[in-house]
């Protein structure tokens, strides 16, 4: 069975910057059309070039540059019913109507509640909104633009049933060759009956394939998510096989709760179009490995993305949890409904409190040190330790850093050093010393409490001696930190350490026991 295209109309530059916060600047509008046409969307709303002189400049520059490359997008600006609206829209799309790739999409309302709050008196002469919008797409039509005609309001229309067949009745006479039925307040839903409005747009598709037989009109969906039902009535519309065009917005942007997202439109399609009880296939023409880029640009430009957003979202392709972890590296695709890499996205793993051994063990392998399967649960503990208190998870090199800590030999807590007349030394250490716990170390002889470290040292990795050894204040003050750096050399092999204290003595000392237990690793748990 052939397949049939669902169009996508992106209204992210008209109706997505309709909300608080949202506005692009001119060159960001002219980037994201760039994008939409990398995407292959078949339509960009550009926006509203009669709400100011910029927005006229930014449809109107778009509308130059999709022209200049041929792109197949179609370019499209919103107008209200007004005459001097249609005539400033047509000069915003010039460039566009010169390919044959220009729209005007013009509006007016016909929910009963909305039409006298927004048309004031106008709302009174329902045959006088008939004749203008005939009248208005008529001239558009006539003048080359292909006209969409979007009954505002459309998913509340109630009584006025029969207007809203009128006036679509005279739009398509006119020439107007889309219809749009917008759920303008997002409140629809399937479970709402009869009422329901993609039942009543396919009792108007029946009138109007009754009365222009010769006409192929496009039916399109533009849902608000103000329930959260917006992909549902959607792609109840498409299918259903009422609707063949979808407007929305990427990452979901657009008044009050946003339009639907054309990410989920575009996927669930992909997803789902083909199913076997569906009585039609269907397919769009969207070139999804550019998602991820034009959804990223939005969050970064636009408005923030929600990590959890369907699709797209920073965490949809990223976990953390041990259970699924250990099953995705065996299996990629088992915790994911698509290949992220379709989309330009990939999976990723951050490491946190509820990660497992194998996801650990894994990074670690990754650096390339030793984590046999023997010890990963005790690893991966300590790891946690480490980080008790970083709930919201650790970067893959800052596990490593606790790693090192659970391999390293010496793990100081407390160090202090004295030296006496006659050259005594004695350096008192609390914590892990190899196998040992809070020593004291005397050094009699030339040489620091270093010295001393270094022989202590000698009894368990030999031949260790310090080859280059510095220390320098970090400001100018007298009670600025002193950095230390310490090179090593261990059995013809060279290590580095460092570290800082208000003591430049101890901070000798910490550089040296942190070439001490680099050497160390580096020497048993290298892979
Ligand atoms: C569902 C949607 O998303 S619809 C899109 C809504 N988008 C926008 O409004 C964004 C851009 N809008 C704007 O910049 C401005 O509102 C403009 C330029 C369109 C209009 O500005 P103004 O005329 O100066 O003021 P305002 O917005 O208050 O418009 C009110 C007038 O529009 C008329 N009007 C409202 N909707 C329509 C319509 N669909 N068709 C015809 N006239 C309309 C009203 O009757 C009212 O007329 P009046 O001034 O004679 O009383």
């Amino acid at each position: 069975m052939s397949s049939k295209q669902v169009y996508i109309l992106d209204t992210t530059l008209r109706d997505g910057q309709q909300s608080p916060g949202a506005g692009m600047s001119f060159e960001d509008n002219l980037q994201y059309a760039e994008l939409a046409h990398k995407l292959r969307i078949d339509i960009l709303e550009a926006g509203f070039p009669s709400a100011s002189n910029t927005d006229f400049a930014i449809v109107n520059q778009i509308s130059k540059n999709m022209a200049a490359i041929n792109s197949a997008m179609r370019i499209s600006a919103l107008c209200q019913l007004r005459e001097e609206q249609v005539i400033r829209t047509m000069e915003a799309l010039a460039p566009s109507l010169a390919i044959g790739k220009a729209r005007i999409h013009i509006y007016v309302p016909v929910d009963p509640e909305l039409m006298p709050a927004s048309l004031g008196k106008f709302a009174e002469d329902k045959p006088a909104i008939i004749t203008t919008t005939y009248r208005l797409i008529k001239m558009m039509a006539d003048a080359g633009f292909e006209v969409e005609f979007s009954p505002e309001g459309y998913s509340r229309q109630r009584e006025n049933f029969d207007f809203v067949t009128d006036l679509i009745r005279n739009a398509v006479k006119a020439g107007a060759t889309t219809i749009n039925c917008p759920d303008t307040i997002g409140g629809a839903s399937q479970y709402q009956g009869e009422e329901y409005f993609v039942h009543k747009m396919a009792k108007h598709k029946q009138i109007i394939e009754t009365e222009f037989p010769d006409k192929d009109i496009i039916w399109s969906m533009h849902c608000h998510n103000d329930f959260g039902t917006a992909l549902d009535n959607s792609l109840y519309g498409v299918f259903s096989g009422v609707a063949r065009q979808i407007e929305g917005c990427i990452n979901g942007v657009g008044e009050r709760a946003g339009n639907v997202s054309l990410e989920q439109c575009i996927m669930v399609i992909r997803q789902f179009g083909h199913g076997a009880h569906l009585p039609e296939k269907y397919h769009t023409n969207i070139d999804i490995s550019h998602l991820k880029e034009i959804s990223d640009f939005i969050a970064e430009r636009m408005l923030p993305r929600q990590p959890h957003s369907p699709v797209v979202g920073k965490n949809s392709a990223s976990h953390t949890s041990g259970g699924h972890i250990n099953a995705i590296l065996k299996n990629p695709l088992a915790y994911q409904p698509f290949d992220p890499r379709d989309i330009g996205s990939e999976i990723t793993f951050v490491f946190g409190p509820l990660s497992g051994s194998n996801h650990a063990q894994q990074i670690i392998h990754k650096f390339k040190y030793r984590c046999d399967d023997n010890e990963k649960v005790a690893v991966t503990q300590s790891i946690k330790d480490f980080y008790a208190d970083r709930r919201k998870g650790v970067t893959d090199e800052e596990l490593l850093q606790a790693y090192k800590y659970y391999r390293s030999p010496i793990k100081l807590e407390h160090l202090t050093y004295a030296k006496e007349d006659g050259g005594k030394t004695r350096v008192t250490f609390h914590g892990e010393f190899f196998a040992e716990k809070d020593l004291v170390i005397d050094y009699q002889g030339r040489g620091s409490a270093l010295s001393a470290l270094n022989k202590a040292v000698n009894n368990h990795l030999a031949n260790t001696t310090v080859v280059d050894y510095n220390s320098h204040s970090k400001g100018s003050t007298v009670d600025a930190l002193c950095i230390s750096s310490i090179i090593i050399d261990v059995n013809g092999n060279r290590y580095n350490g460092q570290a800082e204290d208000e003591d430049i003595e101890i901070s000798a000392l910490k550089a040296f026991i942190d070439a001490v237990n680099n050497a160390y690793i580096e020497t048993n748990f290298r892979v």
